[in-house]
């Protein structure tokens, strides 16, 4: 389909060049379409722009009618150029609430039928700004606040630059109605408040700006934790010694490295809900070394805790049977 030159269905086709031109030069993409404006604009720019694309449509069945509007933006996306456009139903089961079900439900079935496809997303400026914006205020460790990557084999995001406004703009550009997710106007979405109450409030009170600067800050941070990880990665290299660490290698380590080293060898050997309190106190047996007695990581069995111990230099890791502690 011939596209209109219009500045919004510009820009977008413009994010989705330069993202092929940098990951994908074959350019065959699968593109996720839930028939919203981002996904929508994304869809007609990627079809314009790539040598080959499949639309990729899941149907959560979780509203009544939804089949309808898969099958909708389906048709949208052949008629809009796609090669192919799949609805692919799914069940969303699970626990961590219906959000993350739906979400990890959609991720397996966008993985299983994406073939060797990098699968093309629609997240805006202002979902990475709502991303950063939430893992500050959750306080959930550094790499909550990373921004979403630009391509995360096999997840691209080509439109992390553009404003949800443009996208809009795009569909109204096409002559599009994009559909409408009931759930991205209910409150009981956080971040449907985050993105309808906190960031205006946030831009009004700080005069604009905010969501630009969220956004930056979180790629800044991705791309500094990505040159502290290649660090760890070559001291790990040289600390573990089957499978063990050994803390003479880490000892002169700067922190944030030493403390990466750690937590991949822990997460490695099983340790879950690793915090920081748990971290501080492993990296303790190496540089503040007073003979403590075992750390629990958490993760284990029902009868034994996983632990972390300092012998002969080295740290190792494995199971503190309870009953006997
Ligand atoms: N039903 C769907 N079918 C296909 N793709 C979808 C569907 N829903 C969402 N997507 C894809 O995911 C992108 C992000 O959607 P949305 O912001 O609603 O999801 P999210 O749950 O916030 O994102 P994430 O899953 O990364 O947290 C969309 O632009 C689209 O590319």
């Amino acid at each position: 389909m011939l596209l209109p030159e219009e500045p919004a269905i510009l820009e977008v086709r413009h994010a989705v060049r330069r993202w092929l031109v940098q990951h994908c030069p074959g350019g065959v993409v699968a593109v996720a379409l839930s028939g919203g404006a981002d996904s929508l604009a994304l869809t007609a720019a990627a079809a314009a722009e790539a040598r080959t694309v499949r639309a990729l449509v899941v149907d959560h069945r979780l509203q009544t009618g939804s089949a309808d509007v898969a099958q909708e933006a389906a048709a949208r996306a052949r008629a809009l150029g796609c090669v192919s456009a799949e609805v692919l139903g799914v069940d969303v089961t699970g626990s961590g609430g219906l959000e993350a079900a739906a979400r990890d439900a959609r991720y397996r079935a966008l993985d299983s039928a994406r073939r060797s496809d990098p699968v093309l997303l629609g997240h805006t400026l202002d979902d990475q700004a709502e991303t950063v914006l939430l893992g500050l205020a959750r306080g959930s460790g550094g790499r909550s606040i990373w921004g979403m990557s630009a391509y995360d084999s096999p997840w691209g995001r080509p439109l992390l630059g553009v404003r949800r406004a443009v996208t809009h703009q795009a569909c109204s550009e096409l002559g599009l109605l994009p559909h409408e997710d009931p759930h991205n106007a209910s409150p009981d979405f956080t971040r449907v408040r985050l993105r309808t109450e906190v960031l205006p409030l946030l831009e009004d009170v700080l005069g604009g700006g905010v969501a630009g600067a969220l956004a930056r800050t979180g790629e800044q941070l991705r791309e500094e934790g990505a040159v502290l990880d290649s660090a760890a990665d070559t001291v790990g290299a040289r600390a573990v010694v089957d499978g063990e660490l050994d803390v003479a290698a880490l000892a002169d380590v700067a922190p944030p490295i030493r403390r990466r080293v750690l937590r991949t060898w822990l997460l490695a050997a099983g340790a879950r809900a690793l915090g920081d309190k748990q971290l501080r106190a492993v990296d303790d047996l190496v540089v503040q070394w007073r003979g403590q007695g075992p750390v629990a990581v958490g993760g284990g069995t029902p009868d034994a805790r996983l632990v972390v111990c300092r012998r002969r230099g080295r740290l190792n890791v494995g199971l503190d049977d309870r009953r006997r502690v």
